[in-house]
């Protein structure tokens, strides 16, 4: 078993540095000020505990003493700040580095959220701002930036110390910065990942990541242990992190001879500099307490080369910059002009005029050129192949796209021409994915809040789920006092939804599928009752249940994406076309029973 998956696009790269700075400020002002207070503060300190070592040096070889108690205190106090200061540092970071994540969660789901159409959720981008944050693809944002905080202040120390040594002597510190600087580029590639996230590395980050939740999600249980795949998913999650870690060393790997030449360098640069400074200390031109000042402050210019904007800085930032592009990407791509017109409060007609739809970035057009009517009030039922396109109607009559072509209208009105949001609380749907929320039953049953408890409960004996638990338990395992529903009670609920939106307004009902898991007398049963309940409403019912569509006022064969039969159940029988061969597919394998309400049903023989 082989898992093919795309490999993910590059986010660009334009100023990512900046992106994670300013994200940083907006994340939370304040503590942005607190953090490179904090950090410009503790890149000082140890120059002035280099500089008061010397003068407290020099005090003690003064032939009075004088003064020696001030100056030490002053050395006490710069101590005790340098080890305190690291503590506050580390915790405004991690804050500061929480708040990120937060702020940059709270942009993704706004992006995610907002369009009122679902093509953006089909971006192809969109796996890398799902990444941000997940520790798999690098370090918890609250740990980067308590990493980049590490080698910023590293940086630092190191500038500071060559402006400081550059007052005992402005060659020393060139000299040294020069050293270093030099090496800096090839020393920090050489000791960190610089370049781990290459595209090989994400496509094995996505293997390993994807083999990891087969383990462990519990949706994938059931496959993995009846197909026999636990050892197959435990072998292929360590070989594809094996893989990781090698692409991630090859991506990253040590440049050994640059590093050679570059510690040679450093060697020989620093004891020249070094021997230097000890020879005008020996030939006078030094007095002890400079020496001995410039001696620290020479060995704290290193940190030019060691710090600096570290691997973290670099996730960090990719998952500031994925934010940023796809941000404004989204909502284009998601968007659906809305008009003003709403639909009056009566029965409604829907009409497909010459309708064509391509989904985005799909090559092959569901239909060009559909025409249908459903008149007001009347049930409609589609049928057809797998995959000819019944769902699809479903979800452009919600709008959660716009045709490419042709015309849906509302009682005359464009679609388009309709507010949205207003549109769809006209609408009760449930599709053959409906969601299970993990809330309660009324929260299941009502997602808008639009019902009273009488209403939901109404709605629940209407679909024969009232005796299933009370309202307010929740609908998943994991919470206190939680159950989980089998597939035909989850179904019940859904369509409770569905009557539940009927009783606060609903004019038009999609029921794709809505008996799918139901056993065939609560079938039967269930859909009499619906049929009932929604008398009145304008129906659209998606079935491969024959004994489901035949109810429906009118029927629509769908071939080949256009209409190919439309009738009701006798018309269509007497047509003599796909209808009936299907239907006689279908009935030629089930006998006629009836139910303890007397209702008629069919049981495969
Ligand atoms: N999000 C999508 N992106 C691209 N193509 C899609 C998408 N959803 C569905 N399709 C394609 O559109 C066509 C129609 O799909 P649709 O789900 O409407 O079929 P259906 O008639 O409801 O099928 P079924 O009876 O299997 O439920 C199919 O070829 C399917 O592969």
């Amino acid at each position: 078993m082989e898992v093919e998956t795309a490999a993910p696009t590059s986010v660009g790269a334009r100023r990512p540095m900046l992106q994670l700075f300013v994200a940083l400020w907006r994340a939370l002002p304040i503590l942005a000020v607190a953090w490179w207070s904090l950090l410009i503060v503790g890149a000082v300190l140890p120059s002035v505990f280099a500089v008061l070592t010397g003068r407290v040096i020099g005090r003690i070889s003064a032939p009075d003493g004088g003064q020696l108690a001030p100056a030490l205190i002053a050395l006490g106090v710069c101590f005790l700040l340098m080890q305190v200061l690291p503590h506050a540092e580390s915790v405004v970071s991690m804050s500061l580095g929480s708040r990120l994540a937060n702020w940059l969660n709270d942009r993704q789901m706004r992006a995610s959220v907002a369009p009122a159409g679902l093509a953006h959720l089909e971006h192809p981008d969109l796996a890398a701002i799902r990444d941000v944050d997940r520790s798999m693809s690098g370090p918890p944002l609250y740990l980067a930036i308590y990493f980049v905080r590490g080698s910023l202040h590293r940086f630092l120390v190191g500038v500071v110390s060559a402006l400081t040594l550059a007052v005992y002597s402005w060659w020393a510190a060139l000299a040294l910065v020069a050293i270093w600087t030099s090496t800096h580029w090839l020393l920090r590639e050489s000791s960190v990942w610089k370049d781990r996230n290459t595209t090989e590395v994400d496509l094995t980050r996505q293997h390993a990541n994807y083999a990891y939740a087969l383990a462990m999600e519990p949706e994938f249980a059931k496959e993995v242990r009846l197909f026999g795949l636990s050892d197959w998913v435990v072998e292929r999650f360590a070989s594809w992190r094996l893989e990781l870690y090698d692409a991630q060393y090859l991506a990253t790997r040590l440049r050994e001879r640059s590093v050679v030449g570059a510690a040679a360098l450093v060697i020989v640069g620093n004891i020249v500099v070094f021997g230097l400074m000890g020879h005008g200390y020996l030939a006078g031109d030094w007095p002890l307490q400079d020496l001995i000042s410039a001696v620290q402050l020479a060995v704290g210019v290193q940190w030019v080369a060691f710090g600096g904007l570290s691997w973290a800085a670099d996730d960090a930032a990719t998952a500031v910059q994925a934010v940023n592009q796809l941000e404004p990407l989204l909502g284009p791509a998601g968007h659906l002009s809305t008009g003003a017109r709403t639909v009056p409060n009566r029965q409604i007609e829907v009409e497909l005029r010459e309708v064509s739809f391509s989904y985005p970035r799909s090559e092959s057009p569901v239909y060009s050129g559909l025409n249908l009517r459903i008149p007001p009030g009347k049930s409609l039922a589609i049928v057809g192949a797998n995959g000819v396109g019944k769902t699809s109607l479903a979800k452009l009559l919600c709008r959660f796209y716009d045709p490419t072509g042709g015309r849906i209208l509302i009682d005359g009105i464009d679609l388009r021409d309709l507010d949205v949001e207003s549109w769809r609380t006209r609408i009760a749907a449930v599709f053959q994915d409906f969601a299970h929320f993990e809330r309660s039953l009324r929260d299941n049953v009502d997602p808008a809040g639009r019902c009273t408890d009488d209403e939901i409960r109404a709605s629940l004996r209407d679909a024969g789920a009232d005796h299933i638990i009370d309202l307010d338990t929740p609908m998943a395992k994991g919470y206190v006092g939680g159950t989980d529903l089998s597939g035909g009670q989850w179904q019940r609920v859904a369509l409770a939804r569905v009557l539940c939106g009927v009783r606060s307004g609903a004019q038009l009902v999609i029921l794709d599928e809505p008996t799918a898991n139901l056993d065939v007398s609560g079938e039967a049963t269930m859909f009499s009752r619906l049929l009932a309940e929604t008398k009145g409403t304008t129906t659209v019912l998606i079935s491969h249940r024959f004994s489901t569509v035949r109810m429906a006022d009118q029927i629509a064969v769908l071939v080949d994406g256009k209409v190919a039969e439309f009738g009701n159940h006798d018309q269509l029988i007497a047509a003599d076309g796909h209808y009936r061969r299907m239907f006689d597919l279908q009935a030629s394998r089930f006998t006629t029973e009836y139910n303890e309400d007397g209702e008629q049903y069919l049981v495969l023989e």
